[in-house]
């Protein structure tokens, strides 16, 4: 489903110094597989994701999904986005004056679905991800593994094929983090799942585990 050929990614920093936050990475990521990607601090993971995202560019390299190039221009992007893509970060960037009924339902804002249509989706997977009674809260009054569920309903609620989580369990307690884990484990099954993570505990529940070195694949 995925295929990436050679994609590099360079930075410059203030004083026009160059990284090397990607050099020439290959990596194959089949439909339903859930993956995990780990590596230090700086190796390059977030940049990977984001590129897979299509919220960044590389340099240089091919990215295909389903056998198609893409071609990282904007207007193609949102689209790409909108039609694939389910991204989960560890702060769940959820919008704290909307209700977390309001944050779930945002994806379907673009698509044509009338009240009632989307009342349904958003209630059938709040009932999933057991939320159902949070529904009319704000983030705020929310505990930090609720907000994770919330984060999740949203980015599967368009049925992604791709769901991308950067650190989704990283400020969750262990009770927090097995429960988001078997969210995960369950929703691989519809939507193939790239986690990254510093935590070997999650990685190692996952199908594979791919490390990053210094922009490189070291380890998958
Ligand atoms: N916008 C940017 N401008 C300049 N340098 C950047 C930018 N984004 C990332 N970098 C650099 O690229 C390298 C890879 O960053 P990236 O965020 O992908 O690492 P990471 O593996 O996700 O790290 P962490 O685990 O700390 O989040 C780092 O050296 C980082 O400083």
């Amino acid at each position: 489903m995925i295929k990436l050929d050679k994609i590099t990614k360079t930075y410059y920093n203030f004083r026009r110094n160059k990284k090397n936050a990607l050099e020439g990475i290959d990596l194959c990521v089949s439909e339903g597989e859930m993956v995990a990607i780990v590596g230090s601090s700086g190796a390059g993971k977030s940049t990977l994701l984001n590129i897979l995202g299509g919220i960044d560019r590389p340099n240089s390299g091919h990215y295909y999904f389903d056998n198609k190039l893409i071609e990282f221009k904007a207007h193609r992007l949102a689209h790409f986005r909108r039609n694939n893509i389910g991204f989960i970060v560890q702060d769940h960037a959820l919008i704290d004056d909307m209700t977390a009924y309001d944050n779930i339902a945002l994806p379907l804002k673009y698509r044509s679905m009338n009240k009632a249509q989307i009342e349904k989706r958003v209630m059938d997977i709040a009932y999933y991800l057991n939320i159902k009674d949070q529904l009319y809260n704000y983030p705020t009054q929310l505990s930090g593994g609720e907000c994770q569920r919330i984060a999740i309903a949203r980015a599967i609620i368009n049925k992604p094929r791709l769901i991308l989580a950067d650190e989704p369990t990283g400020s969750l307690d262990s009770q927090n983090k097995r429960n988001v884990m078997s969210i995960f484990k369950d929703i691989h099954r519809n939507s193939t799942t790239i986690i990254v993570t510093h935590d070997y505990e999650i990685a190692n529940t996952c199908h594979r585990v791919v490390e990053l070195n210094n922009g490189r694949i070291t380890k998958h």
